[in-house]
């Protein structure tokens, strides 16, 4: 019995016979011609042939454009075409239909049989929590700033500031490469030296993801390399590396540690209404398929802003949805259909004002991540990550932030600078 992965996209025309369309795309990016085939060949080529699941076509209503109209076309592909990988996946689904008119990729859902040949997240974020012993609370996470040319004893030192407020992950700036000044040895070195000192006081774990850079044909060596100094996370920029090579470094058993997903280049693919990916398919799906243990993504309140029910539907893909639906076929019962789910990172612009519409969006599955609103904070590194965590406490107990802050200046501080977000 064949079996399907299923393709959504939502399609813009003003005038198109979208049944028609759907055959065109269901046709043409399977075997090519259908009815001009003799009728022998159609019987040898109907296990290839995609099929058109569902056409939706919304017409415009009174007083809208005409422009507006749109069609979400749902096609299944038989997964006999195409090997049990992302980029074969992406481009039979989405090759050279990507660049055919205003057309999204806005789902995808995987097959038993594709599924099968990815662990998906290692770790996870029940094992996030359990490498930190965190379990009643979001996680906080604060990340590297301006160190781009710095030496070794400046990074050591901000470092040292963030994990002294009591931040439980530490990231790299994503524009951190290897370099001579810093190289990743000698990051992981001083970072986890400095990571004990912290410790001392704050009687925190801390995991460090340190920025996995370089040739595509060196990146599972240098990260075993890290695995080697003492690691305990990777962050990774997985758009510009390609999916593949994300789901290759998460399947070795040698790279032991959580994958952090940088959406570093998402902004190229997803915002557009009309052409991309959606950001729950980009973010959510294809990061956790390839088995990122925390996808970092942009909000919806801070600077880089994403809207609330794109930002929801990366949280469900990651947390909660089963990215299986199978078509036609039966799924055995060994098959293993459930991935670890992803930790969501909502993050960009993000200050102490912000935690609590961040917790009543995500709840407590989430990590609070911040850059600026940790060092920009006007009394300093590490009150900038204490405001945060007093920011988390006083929403977990259902204060408002403006009277919690009344008995702990940090946040009143960060108040006074960034305001509260209701
Ligand atoms: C757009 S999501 C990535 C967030 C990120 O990596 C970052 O550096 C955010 O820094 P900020 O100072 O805005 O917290």
């Amino acid at each position: 019995m064949s079996s399907y992965c299923l393709a959504t996209y939502r399609s813009f025309d003003e005038k198109a016979d979208y049944h028609k369309k759907a055959t065109g795309i269901a046709v043409g990016l399977t075997v090519g011609s259908w009815t001009d085939l003799p009728e022998a060949q159609k019987a040898s080529m109907e296990k290839h042939l995609g099929k058109v699941v569902a056409v939706e076509v919304h017409e415009p209503a009174p007083g809208e454009p005409a422009s507006s109209r749109y069609a979400d076309i749902t096609i299944a592909y038989p997964d006999v075409n195409f090997s049990r990988d992302i980029p074969a996946l992406l481009v039979t689904v989405f090759g050279k239909l990507s660049m055919d008119g205003k057309i999204k990729l806005i789902d995808l859902a995987f097959s038993a049989d594709f599924l099968a040949g990815f662990p998906g997240p290692k770790f996870g974020m029940q094992g996030v929590r359990d490498l930190l012993g965190v379990y009643d609370r979001p996680l906080l996470m604060s990340i590297f700033k301006s160190v781009v040319g710095y030496e070794l004893p400046a990074l050591r030192e901000q470092f040292y500031l963030q994990a002294a407020g009591g931040v439980d992950l530490i990231k790299d700036d994503e524009i951190l490469f290897e370099n001579p000044l810093t190289p990743i040895e000698k990051r992981i070195a001083i970072c986890l030296e400095a990571a004990e000192q912290a410790k001392k006081e704050t009687h925190q774990k801390l995991l460090y993801a340190t920025n996995l850079t370089g040739p595509t044909s060196k990146l599972a060596s240098q990260a075993k390399k890290a695995v080697a100094e003492g690691a305990n996370a990777l962050l990774f920029n997985v758009l510009s590396y390609g999916f593949d090579v994300l789901h290759e470094l998460s399947a070795d058993p040698e790279i032991n540690i959580p994958i952090m997903a940088h959406p570093a280049m998402a902004g190229a693919m997803y915002p557009s209404p009309h052409y991309g990916i959606s950001a729950s398919v980009l973010l959510g799906k294809l990061m956790r398929l390839a088995g990122a243990d925390l996808v970092l993504f942009p909000s919806p309140y801070g600077s880089v802003v994403m809207p609330k029910e794109e930002n929801l539907a990366i949280k469900h893909v990651l947390l909660t949805q089963d990215l299986h639906k199978d078509y036609t076929y039966q799924v055995p019962a060994d098959v293993k259909l459930k991935l670890a789910t992803s930790f969501p990172v909502p993050s960009a612009g993000i200050h102490p004002g912000l935690v609590p519409l961040i917790l009543r969006d995500f709840g407590h599955d989430v990590i609070v991540n911040a850059g600026g609103g940790v060092h920009g904070h006007p009394m300093g590194t590490i009150a900038g990550g204490r405001a945060f965590r007093q920011a988390i406490d006083a929403t977990l107990q259902g204060h408002l932030l403006r009277e919690y802050a009344q008995t702990h200046p940090e946040l009143q501080s960060a108040i006074d600078t960034w305001g509260i977000k209701e």
